[in-house]
């Protein structure tokens, strides 16, 4: 279990951690203010904690009493720190809100369970009482899937967080399971399965700060999906406690015994209760690891070469292709950081001849598995590669990738003290609409960026990556970068969100490949899954908790 305390409550990762600018600072900022036609950068602190506004615990002496005879005394936290930490999520407007001091939606208390028994009997409490229930895990929600909402009839929210559930219960090392407590963090469930010489493989961005049940709630994707699978995938079966009371999924290899509900619990995201643990896929630790770099003129070259990849069925880990702009920013950031010598520049002059210059796209290949497997990957994905028009760069972009592959957050805090926003949205679609979608959503972002720009001389950067690819489609991510329009923040980014949203939906695209819904989806839910479909999931929430107790305001559209 991570110390909270260790942790930004209103930004990213650990408090004495940040991105590495290698002391090029100055050139860095001035490089990133040029971007976005900027003079200058301003200063925009957030506000301190110690002078925000807090509204004293709607909980009453015998409500806290309670829930202290059920978890202890020091689990049941109402200090300052732990509400607001605890108050929302990860996404810019999470952080809009924390770092203006808005903390409204603070939980009244924060419980910490160490059994599943005390996590039952917390739901059961809460649901009895008319109060809220939030599960929390790492809290990196990027779509307000944590904020401490309650509904009008709830006097209070408490907001249950996991990680105390941290442990690896079992391992069977036959059958290629394990059953793990569902607070976990990223790098202590690697830990302990690495021991035993196994992996689960799940690796999303958020790794350190994120949680199984999280990713099992939320239907995430490590960066390595395509060898170990989404949460879906590799969920075995689930323990949930609900109003209803406990709820253990089965947890069988297959079954033909009617639907299988453990696909109702991937995607929960705390609306019918709460996960305490799960038996999930794992895999032998592989013995080799191979990433490497190559450049596609332009992404549909690139994207040809993933889909044929995937559709021949090489096994790959990872196929990442950024677009023309991120292939960019990728690089300019990086010679910001680090200016390239003399050897590197002449090299990316002599592909500049050769065609590989300004829409130029990087894909990064990881291959993981024994020896011949990955040898022999390397040898076949590289030939479709090269007869599809990429040129290969090499490990060192790959490692390069690898070694910095949770770094990337750490600079979004910065980028907010100085009046940049930074937000992020993706989806999955077919691949005969994946060209279509990417235009759509790209003109769609362009057109709101404008619209709602800082001035007229404001520039925003629009980058996209595919990712987690599979055989009739793949998932396009795209970021941006823009600067900041002071007093209007959140209208901006909504008009911005709103835009890409329908543009994705319009586009054939889910409105989520791996965020999940919470809050900031739920308006668009009901055109993805059609009046029958969202009535079936309420029909699911109300036989499991027909107070609405658990995670009110999230996934169904009000
Ligand atoms: C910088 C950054 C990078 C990210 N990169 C990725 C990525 O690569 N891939 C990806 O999939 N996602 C990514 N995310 C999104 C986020 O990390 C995932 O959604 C992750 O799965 C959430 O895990 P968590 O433990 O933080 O869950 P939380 O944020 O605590 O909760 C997420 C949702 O699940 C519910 N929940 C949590 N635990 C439980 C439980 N035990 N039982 C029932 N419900 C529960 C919550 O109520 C909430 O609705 C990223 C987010 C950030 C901020």
């Amino acid at each position: 279990m991570i110390d909270r305390r260790a942790l930004r409550w209103n930004g990213w990762g650990f408090v004495h951690a940040g991105f590495e600018l290698g002391g090029r600072e100055p050139e860095v900022w001035r490089w990133v203010a040029e971007q976005l036609g900027r003079k200058q950068l301003p200063h925009r602190p957030a506000a301190p904690l110690d002078r925000l506004e807090l509204a004293a615990p709607a909980l009453s002496e015998d409500d806290l009493g309670a829930l202290r005879a059920i978890v202890g005394a020091a689990n049941v936290k109402t200090d300052r720190y732990e509400r607001a930490f605890h108050s929302r999520g990860k996404s810019y407007l999470d952080l809009l809100a924390l770092r203006s001091g808005d903390l409204r939606h603070a939980p009244d208390a924060v419980v910490y369970p160490g059994s599943g028994e005390e996590v039952q009997a917390v739901v059961t409490h809460c649901d009895r009482e008319g109060l809220a229930l939030v599960p929390f895990g790492g809290g990196s929600s990027v779509v307000g899937g944590v904020s401490a909402l309650r509904g009008d009839d709830q006097r209070a929210v408490v907001t249950l967080d996991t990680t105390r559930l941290g442990r690896v219960l079992a391992i069977d090392s036959e059958s290629l399971t394990a059953r793990v407590q569902a607070g976990i963090y990223g790098p202590e469930l690697e830990r302990t399965l690495q021991r035993e010489g196994f992996t689960l493989g799940h690796y999303p961005q958020s790794f350190e700060f994120s949680t199984l049940g999280g990713w099992i709630a939320a239907r995430g994707a490590g960066q390595q999906s395509y060898r170990y699978g989404k949460a879906e995938k590799w969920l075995v079966s689930a323990e949930l406690a609900t109003p209803k009371g406990p709820w253990r999924t089965e947890a069988f290899p297959a079954s033909a015994a009617g639907p299988n509900l453990n696909q109702f619990v991937a995607g929960s995201e705390g609306i019918l209760g709460v996960i305490t643990e799960a038996t999930v896929k794992i895999h032998r630790v592989p013995a080799e690891k191979d990433y490497r770099g190559f450049f596609f003129k332009d992404f549909t070259a690139g994207a040809k070469a993933v889909r044929t990849i995937l559709q021949e069925e090489l096994p790959v880990a990872m196929l990442r292709l950024s677009d023309a702009p991120e292939t960019h920013f990728l690089q300019s950031f990086s010679a910001a950081q680090h200016p390239p010598g003399a050897i590197e520049r002449a090299a990316m002059q002599a592909l500049a001849w050769r065609g590989y210059g300004e829409g130029r796209c990087l894909l990064i290949v990881g291959l993981e598995g024994d020896r011949e497997t990955v040898l022999e990957s390397q040898v076949r994905t590289r030939a479709v590669i090269e007869r599809l028009g990429g040129v290969h760069l090499g490990t060192r972009v790959g490692e390069r990738w690898y070694s910095k592959r949770f770094a990337m957050p750490y600079m979004r805090d910065p980028m907010l003290d100085r009046g940049v926003a930074v937000e992020t949205l993706e989806t999955s679609v077919r691949w005969s609409d994946l060209h279509h979608l990417y235009r759509g959503v790209h003109l769609a972002i362009h057109d709101a960026l404008r619209d709602n720009a800082a001035d007229p001389e404001a520039r925003a950067i629009v980058m996209c990556h595919l990712s987690h690819g599979y055989i009739d489609g793949a998932s396009l991510y795209f970021t941006m970068i823009f600067p900041q329009k002071q007093g209007a923040e959140v209208e901006q980014w909504l008009a911005i969100k709103r835009a890409a949203s329908d543009a994705i939906v319009a586009g054939g695209g889910t409105i989520s490949h791996h965020h999940g819904v919470g809050t900031d989806h739920a308006p668009w839910l009901l055109r993805e899954k059609g009046e029958v479909g969202v009535a079936l999931l309420a029909g699911l929430k109300d036989s499991l908790d027909p107070n609405h107790t658990c995670n009110p305001g999230k996934v169904l559209p009000g």
